[in-house]
């Protein structure tokens, strides 16, 4: 299998993601305007309350970290007027600089996943964002649309690995190999070649029990940036990440929701937040 090279000019993915990271450390903010955020943050549970929310987000996250992760849920729930916001969302996140990892979980059969790809990964969509979370619980190769639109489209993807929730373990632990290591070899396969760091990534929590080494799952070698949620309100910290990728952080993106987005909605607290967590991780991740 042979992954389709890039368009001409285009820096791919992984070299991209490093970059920013190098410049602005591994924090990427969530964007989870959960219908409590709104409520605490004085807006109404619209669209226009969502769009609100986001874009003040987005200002206080524009230099000062990598990257955003909107989650699609909470724009879908809003219908087609909440989608329309999510595509506003992601320009804007282009113009202020800053990577888009659209969390949206997807995975279907791969004739299906050719829709989804073009709708997340190809020039000129509404709602092309730089990278996007995959499932592949319906087998790993049933992401290739994906997979190979992203690598030649200079985009990424997130493929979930070992989530952070405590559920995810009775199906991405199972068995021996592991479902996860043997994800984890696919996605190896997928980034070989990349000279620093792939365009296949990994979601591997920041809350495990035991670091994903001791669990089997080799990702130095695999060449897969990692996507750690689980910190703040899930009650990891910056030394777990530190911790749990020891060796690797250099391409360590660090999305978190919650535990900035509740020091809003004022402007200066929120940036003080974003900048809080970015030193935080800074500091552990170089140590
Ligand atoms: O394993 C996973 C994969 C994705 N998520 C998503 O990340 C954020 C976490 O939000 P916090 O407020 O920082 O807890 C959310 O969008 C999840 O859907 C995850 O938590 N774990």
């Amino acid at each position: 299998m042979t992954t389709p090279d890039p368009r001409p000019g285009r820096q791919p993915f992984g070299e991209r993601l490093l970059d920013q990271i190098e410049q602005w450390g591994p924090l990427c903010v969530g964007l989870d305007p959960h219908p409590h955020l709104l409520a605490d943050w004085g807006l109404p549970d619209t669209p226009e309350g969502l769009r609100s929310f986001s874009l003040s987000v987005l200002d206080a996250a524009e230099n000062r970290c990598a990257a955003v992760k909107p989650q699609s849920a909470f724009y879908e729930r809003h219908g087609s007027a909440g989608v329309a916001v999510l595509e506003e969302v992601l320009a804007a996140s282009r113009e202020r600089g800053l990577l888009s990892v659209l969390d949206a979980k997807r995975g279907d059969i791969g004739s299906t996943m050719g829709g989804y790809a073009q709708a997340y990964l190809q020039d000129g969509s509404p709602l092309v964002a730089d990278s996007v979370t995959l499932s592949p619980y319906l087998g790993y190769g049933s992401l290739r649309p994906a997979l190979d639109l992203a690598a030649e489209t200079a985009r990424g993807v997130w493929v979930l690995g070992l989530t952070s929730n405590p559920e995810g373990a009775e199906v991405q632990l199972a068995g021996e190999p592991t479902v996860a290591a043997r994800i984890l070899e696919q996605v190896a396969q997928d980034n070989a070649g990349a000279p620093r760091c792939g365009h296949v990534g990994l979601v591997v929590g920041a809350t495990l029990p035991r670091t994903p080494t001791e669990l089997g799952l080799d990702l130095a070698a695999s060449g897969a940036p990692v996507l750690t949620p689980g910190v703040g309100a899930q009650g990891a910290d910056e030394h777990d990440v530190a911790r749990t990728f020891a060796g690797l952080t250099e391409r360590v993106l660090v999305p978190i929701g919650r535990g900035v987005l509740e020091s809003g909605p004022d402007g200066a607290a929120l940036a003080t937040a974003i900048q809080g967590w970015s030193d935080r991780l800074r500091g552990a991740l170089r140590g």
